[in-house]
Formats: structure tokens, C-alpha cells, sequence
């Protein structure tokens, strides 16, 4: 625990000087005890509640122990058409690696808020590597109770350079041996869709670019005032989630109901989802599903996803495999970083930044 601040924050320009410009987070806040959430953090009625919780429902465990097998890969693709969300066990990443980068998820928000406001937006060299809290400040209505660290992988060697030491080295790690679960995961997927063999280029527009976040969702106040991270879907291709042992992770069961399943941490599985990219790619064949995370009054949570993604400067839209027997196209080609770019810009509104690839007639 860190020591307690002595500030006192008297209203809501106060909060904000010290969550975002002073870079304390709201972790910061967390610590110093405050006994009710500010108001800016106060979600509108319908976005807090789940009218429905499935409790007898769950997404898919998949144990991929047996890599080759057709059964394996028929479940992977079955759980990307109907959840588009499912877990994997036995995926070959060492529990070392994950633990590690838990552990260094702690190390980087236990470091002094001076420290990591090097990382902001205002004063990070880069946009590569890029601190903050909530989703995007500027426009939401409300904010969401979440510190974040997002990490956009170049080279080992600006990695070397921009990201912060504390966290570099389990970061890089958890990257690179989730590299073979990610390759062979495409592999399966792009079967289904007739793509037999995954090229160079098809290779680059799957997986050419990654970034790595870290999540910190320390204990809140009024958890059932706010939210972790509000709806939305990713923007990837698929997206490779760690989370530890607190839940709270929520996947929207059925499209335009109010109803929602929980992800159930399981040591030493990873979560896999899939993204809008992929969704686009496969004209809709494979599903970006909605999902969302709940604050939580008595445990600190952390969560590491890599975003999988197609390169900004490419072009993305439905492979032509998945049209060749005349199935007619639902979205059109749009440049990958006019897509994030509209993610980025918007507060999380659901499953809507998908309409911005729809083809409207
Ligand atoms: C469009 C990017 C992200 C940035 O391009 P740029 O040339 O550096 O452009 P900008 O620096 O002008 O960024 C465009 C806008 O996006 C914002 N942005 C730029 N990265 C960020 C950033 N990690 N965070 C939050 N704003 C940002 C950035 O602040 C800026 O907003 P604004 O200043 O209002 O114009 C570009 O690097 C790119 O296309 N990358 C492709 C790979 C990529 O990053 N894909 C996204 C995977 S992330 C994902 O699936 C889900 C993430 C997610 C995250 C949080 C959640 O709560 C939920 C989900
Ligand atoms: O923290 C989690 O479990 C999920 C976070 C998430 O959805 C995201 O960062 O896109
Ligand atoms: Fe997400």
C-alpha cells in the first residue's frame, strides 16, 4: 500500500488536476481513501446495470494441448462464430511469462506518480508509449475507473529506448511467446474461411502491427456507480487477454439484449477474443462481441491484453475468400488507421464503430 496523500480535493477541476495533469490515476485517488466517488465518474443509469446475468452460461475453455487435432479446431472456430470470445488452456505460453508480467503490471502503477506521468500523452516522446486513465477523457460523458499503459511494439530496440524499464522486459516477453497460440489461432480461423494458406501479405494484414496494454482497476468506493471499462468491442484482429483472479470481465450474451456472461478467471488460462478487424475480414462470419468490466469495492484488478492488429496503412475489408462462392460483401474497404483513429476519438459506445466499415445502400 502506498503511504497515504494529505490533499484534499474540493471539487472536480481539483479531481482532475490530480487523476490526469498530476498523473497520481485513479489509483491515486483510491489510495488517499476518498469514501465516495467523485461525480465525473458517475456512469449513466443504463450503463451500469445489467438487467441480466447469465449465471448458467459460459464461453468456451478450450484445452489446446492437443494443437492439431480437428476437434480443437473446430472449437476454436465455432466459439469465434457464436461468442466471438473463448479461453485456452494448455496454449504453450509459460505460467512463468504470465506471472512475470503481472508481476510487472504492480511494478509499473506501484511507481511514484512523477514517474509515470513521463509516459503521458502531453509528455511521452512518443505516441508509441502512451499512460493514462479512463478510455479518452476529453469526450466521454463519463469516466471510466481504469489506469492504463499502452505500449505499440516498432522494434526491440525503441522498446529498449521509450518503454518503461520497470515492465519492458515481461512485456516483450509475454509478446513474443504468445506468438506461436497467435499464429496457430489465425491458422485454424482462416481455414474455415477457405484461406488455406496464410501468405506474407495476408500474414502482415492478420498480425502486422501489436500493442500491449496494462490495466489497473484499483478498489473503488461505489462500484456499482461506475464501470472499469464501459462496452465497447476491439478494434484488432484477435486480441489475447491476461487477467489475474478478481473478474468483473462481462461478454454481452445475445446481440441487443440486456444480458451478459461472466468471464471466470482460471489460473493460468488466457482469454481470446475476437476483434473488428477480423469481423470485417471474415464478412462478418466471425463475431467482435461486446464486453465490458465492472469496478470492484474490494480487490485491486489488473488485466494485460495484446491488441493483434493489421497494420495502420493497410487497407481492410472482407477477404476476397469469403466472397467467392458470391456471398455479398456487408463492409467496404477502409484504411485500418481511419478506423482506430474513429475508435480512439469517440467515447465507448458499444458495438458501433463497426457501422463506420458498413456498407449503407
Ligand atoms: C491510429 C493509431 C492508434 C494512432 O495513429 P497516430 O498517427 O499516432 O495518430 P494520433 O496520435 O493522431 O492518434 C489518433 C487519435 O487516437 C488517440 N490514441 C492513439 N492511441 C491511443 C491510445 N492507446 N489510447 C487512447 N487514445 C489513443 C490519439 O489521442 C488521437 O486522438 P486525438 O489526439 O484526439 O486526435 C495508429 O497507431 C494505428 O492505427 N495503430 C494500429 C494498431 C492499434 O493501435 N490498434 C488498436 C488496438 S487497441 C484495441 O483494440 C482496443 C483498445 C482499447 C483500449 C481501451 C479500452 O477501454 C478498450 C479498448
Ligand atoms: O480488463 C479486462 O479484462 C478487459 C479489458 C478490455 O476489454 C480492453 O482493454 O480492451
Ligand atoms: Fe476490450
Amino acid at each position: 500500500m502506498a503511504p497515504a496523500i494529505s490533499i484534499s480535493l474540493n471539487d472536480s477541476s481539483d479531481v482532475t488536476d490530480f487523476v490526469i495533469k498530476q498523473g497520481h490515476g485513479v489509483k491515486g485517488l483510491s489510495e488517499m481513501g476518498i469514501k465516495s466517488l467523485p461525480e465525473q465518474y458517475i456512469q449513466p443509469l443504463e450503463e451500469r446495470l445489467m438487467t441480466r446475468i447469465e449465471p448458467q452460461e459460459s464461453i468456451p475453455v478450450i484445452d489446446m494441448s492437443k494443437w492439431g487435432d480437428a476437434q480443437v479446431a473446430n472449437s476454436i472456430c465455432d466459439a469465434a462464430e457464436k461468442w466471438g470470445f473463448f479461453q485456452v488452456v494448455n496454449h504453450g505460453v509459460p505460467l512463468q511469462v504470465l506471472d512475470d508480467v503481472k508481476k510487472a503490471t504492480y511494478g509499473f502503477f506501484g511507481l511514484p506518480a512523477a514517474e509515470k506521468i513521463k509516459y503521458s500523452k502531453e509528455n511521452s516522446s512518443s505516441n508509441n508509449v502512451r499512460f493514462g486513465t479512463s478510455f479518452t477523457p476529453q469526450v466521454e460523458k463519463a469516466l471510466e475507473w481504469k489506469d492504463y499503459l499502452s505500449l505499440f511494439y516498432v522494434s526491440d530496440e525503441e522498446a529498449a529506448a521509450l518503454w518503461p524499464p520497470v515492465c519492458k522486459d515481461q512485456i516483450l516477453e509475454y509478446m513474443k511467446s504468445s506468438k506461436f497460440l497467435i499464429d496457430h489461432l489465425l491458422q485454424v480461423l482462416m481455414k474455415r474461411l477457405n484461406v488455406n494458406q496464410i501468405d506474407e501479405t495476408k500474414q502482415s494484414l492478420l498480425t502486422g502491427s501489436v500493442r500491449t496494454n496494462i490495466n489497473y482497476y484499483p478498489i473503488c468506493p461505489n462500484p456499482e456507480l461506475t464501470v472499469g471499462v464501459g462496452r465497447h468491442s476491439d478494434v484488432s484482429t484477435l486480441t489475447v487477454l491476461l487477467q489475474d483472479n478478481v473478474g468483473g470481465l462481462y461478454v454481452r450474451g445475445k446481440e441487443g439484449e440486456d444480458s451478459w456472461i461472466h468471464v471466470p478467471p482460471i489460473n493460468g488460462a488466457i482469454v481470446i477474443n475476437i476483434g473488428d478487424a477480423l469481423q470485417i475480414m471474415s464478412n462478418g462470419r466471425y463475431r467482435s462481441v461486446e464486453h465490458r468490466v465492472t469496478a470492484n469495492g474490494s480487490s485491486n484488478r489488473i488485466s494485460v491484453p495484446i491488441f493483434v492488429n493489421p497494420r495502420p496503412q493497410d487497407m481492410i475489408g472482407p477477404l476476397p475468400e469469403t466472397l467467392a462462392n458470391g456471398e455479398k460483401p456487408i463492409y467496404k474497404q477502409v484504411l485500418y488507421s481511419d478506423y482506430v483513429k474513429h475508435f480512439f476519438r469517440k467515447a465507448h459506445d458499444g458495438k458501433n464503430t463497426v457501422d463506420f466499415a458498413k456498407i449503407t445502400t
